[in-house]
């Protein structure tokens, strides 16, 4: 089974999916941000950098559904999915004239074959957080490369994040509010995560 979460830079996806995977015995697949040969890069200077890094993320999230897939016996909980890469960051870079028509089309191609040979997950969590919780929350791990990032880019990304919510149909969806659900510190709150994410598997079997 394929449980993706969903979520704005910040908003806690990988310490959940950690969480998720330690209370139900999942497999985590993360993000390897260490291993990203343009990230770093990209945040420097996002025009020049864009199209190379959106192809990488294209291309490796790709590979961990493949792999995920593979795994017929296993549960993955995977942070982050193909689609927030196109519909939400590749789509705002086009929107910000940070990527170029032609790039985003060519983009746009691959990532439409790739997702026509791909399944969605079965379960989708999705963390909701206002622009100060995202914030605070890169500030706390304080990524050097992150600290440059501007409110507005959150605050665009979070407006693509709710509007392909609102039109999400490609499988069971669960949202969390991450301004009021403080997951990481609140036992009560990650319980009540886990009583609801039952309930969505509950439907899956
Ligand atoms: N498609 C993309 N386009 C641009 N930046 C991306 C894309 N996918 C990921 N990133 C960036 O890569 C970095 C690493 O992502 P990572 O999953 O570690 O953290 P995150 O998105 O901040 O998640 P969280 O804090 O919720 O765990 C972040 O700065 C994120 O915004």
């Amino acid at each position: 089974m394929h449980i993706a979460i969903a979520g704005n830079i910040g908003s806690g996806k990988t310490t959940l999916s950690g969480l998720l995977a330690k209370h139900y015995g999942w497999e985590a697949h993360y993000e390897e941000v260490d291993e990203n040969p343009y990230l770093a890069d990209f945040y420097e200077d996002m025009k020049r950098w864009s199209f190379n890094l959106q192809v990488y993320f294209l291309n490796s999230r790709f590979s961990q559904i493949v792999k995920i897939r593979q795994q017929t016996d296993k549960t993955v909980v995977q942070d982050r999915t193909i689609y927030e890469d196109a519909y939400i960051f590749a789509t705002n870079l086009y929107d910000m004239g940070l990527m170029s028509e032609r790039d985003f089309n060519n983009y746009l191609s691959l990532f439409e074959l790739m997702t026509s040979l791909i399944q969605p997950p079965d379960l989708l969590i999705y963390l909701r957080a206002s622009v100060p919780t995202l914030v605070r929350q890169i500030e706390l791990r304080g990524r050097p490369y992150e600290a440059g990032i501007r409110l507005d880019y959150l605050k665009r990304l979070n407006e693509r994040y709710e509007g392909w919510m609102m039109k999400y149909t490609g499988s069971n969806l669960l949202t969390v509010n991450v301004d009021d659900t403080d997951f990481i510190k609140d036992p009560m709150a990650l319980s009540s995560i886990f009583d609801k994410v039952d309930a969505k598997l509950h439907g899956l079997f």
